[in-house]
C-alpha cells in the first residue's frame, strides 16, 4: 500500500514583486482549501532573525521566578508560562504599533542591565510585520475579483493593529514519541505571519481532518489566514485548525504575528463579497471584534488542547441555537485567555 502523503504543498508568493493573475488564483485556492501559503523576499534577513533568535535565547534561559513578573498574573501578562498552552509551551507578547516601548517594558523587568538592543529588534521586526499584513490583506483582497480591494481595503482594513509572540517550545529531553508543543487551535486574526526556524513541527488540519506538516522553507514565511478574516470574506478563505507537534528532543523557536482588526471594528462581510463565487448565503452575523475576543477568553473550551468554540459557532448563522447556549455558558465558565 502507498504510503499517503503527510506534508503539504503550498504556493510561495514573492511579495516583492507585482502580481500576476496565475499567482492571484493559486493563492485564492490554497486560502480556501488550507488557509495557509507561504511568502518569499519578504525583506527580513538572516541576521535579523539571528538576532532575534540570540536574544530571545538569553531572555527564556532566565529564571522562572523571573520571568513569571511579567505574568500570567502580573497585570501585564505579557509572559505565558509553561503549563499553560502545553507543558512544553512558553511566549512572551510584544505589543504594537509601539514595540519598542511594549518590549523595553519587558526588558526593564527582566534583565538587570539595561539595553534597547531587544527592543529596537522588535521594533524593525514589528514594523517590517506590520507593512507586510498590510501587503497580505490587500493581495488577498484583490484575489476575490471585482476591484474588491480598491473598495474595501482602506475602509475596512486601515485600523487594523498587531502583536509578536514570541514562542519557546522545549520538549522533554527523552522524547520516545512526538508531544504536542500546542494543541490544535484557529487563531482569531485576520492574517498571522510565522516565522519558524528550522526544527519543524507546524501542522494544518485538512478539511478531512489529517494533520499535514508544513515545513520549514529556507526564506520563506508562513502566512495564514484567521477567524476574523474568515468571517469577512464569507468563507472565501478558511482560517484552518493548527497545532505544534515537537519530535525531536531539541528547543524550537518560533514568531507569530497576528494582524487583527481593532477591537470596536464591527465585523460585516460586504454584500459583493458574500455574492461572489459559490455560495451566496451569508455565513456569519455581523459581531464587534471585541466581544468574539472575549468570548474565545471566556471559554473553558476555548483553551489550547481543543479548538473548542470558534468564531461559527459565535456568529455563524446556521449555529444560532449553539451560540445562545454559548453565551450562556460563558457567563459560568472561568477565565482562561491565550490565543
Ligand atoms: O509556533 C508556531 O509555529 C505556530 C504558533 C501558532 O500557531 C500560534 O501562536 O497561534
Ligand atoms: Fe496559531
Amino acid at each position: 500500500m502507498s504510503e499517503s502523503k503527510t506534508c503539504v504543498e503550498l504556493p510561495i508568493l514573492d511579495i516583492s514583486k507585482p502580481l500576476q493573475q496565475s499567482s492571484l488564483s493559486s493563492l485564492a485556492e490554497a486560502c480556501k482549501t488550507w488557509g495557509f501559503f507561504l511568502i518569499s523576499n519578504h525583506g527580513i534577513s538572516r541576521d535579523v532573525y539571528s538576532r532575534i533568535y540570540m536574544l530571545s535565547h538569553q531572555l527564556f534561559s532566565l529564571s522562572s521566578d523571573t520571568k513569571l513578573q511579567l505574568g500570567p498574573s502580573s497585570s501585564s501578562k505579557t509572559y505565558i508560562p509553561h503549563f499553560i498552552a502545553s507543558p512544553f509551551f512558553e511566549s512572551l507578547r510584544v505589543d504594537g504599533p509601539n514595540y519598542f516601548e511594549s518590549a523595553q517594558t519587558s526588558a526593564n523587568i527582566l534583565f538587570d542591565q539595561q539595553s534597547s538592543e531587544f527592543s529596537e529588534l522588535l521594533q524593525e521586526y514589528g514594523s517590517k510585520m506590520t507593512e507586510l499584513s498590510k501587503k497580505i490583506v490587500e493581495v488577498l483582497l484583490m484575489s476575490l475579483g471585482n476591484g474588491i480591494e480598491k473598495k474595501y481595503y482602506e475602509s475596512e482594513f486601515k485600523n487594523c493593529d498587531g502583536y509578536l509572540r514570541i514562542i519557546n517550545y522545549s520538549p522533554p529531553e527523552s522524547l520516545e514519541d512526538e508531544v504536542e508543543g500546542l494543541g490544535m487551535h484557529t487563531d482569531m486574526s485576520c492574517v498571522t505571519i510565522v516565522y519558524q526556524d528550522d526544527i519543524g513541527g507546524l501542522q494544518v488540519r485538512s478539511k478531512e481532518g489529517k494533520w499535514m506538516d508544513i515545513n520549514p522553507c529556507e526564506g520563506t514565511l508562513v502566512v495564514n489566514v484567521g477567524d476574523m478574516l474568515q468571517a469577512w470574506s464569507n468563507e472565501k478563505f478558511r482560517s484552518s485548525e493548527h497545532r505544534v507537534v515537537l519530535k525531536q528532543p531539541v528547543n524550537r523557536l518560533s514568531l507569530a504575528f497576528f494582524w487583527c482588526f481593532e477591537d470596536q471594528k464591527m465585523i460585516l462581510a460586504p454584500d459583493e463579497v458574500v455574492v461572489g463565487e459559490g455560495n451566496i448565503m451569508r455565513l456569519y452575523e455581523p459581531f464587534v471584534c471585541s466581544d468574539y475576543v472575549r468570548f474565545r477568553e471566556n471559554n473553558e473550551r476555548g483553551k489550547f488542547e481543543k479548538v473548542g468554540f470558534t468564531v461559527k459557532d459565535f456568529a455563524g448563522i446556521s449555529s444560532h441555537s449553539k451560540c445562545d447556549d454559548n453565551n450562556q455558558n460563558m457567563k459560568v465558565l472561568c477565565s482562561c485567555s491565550y490565543l
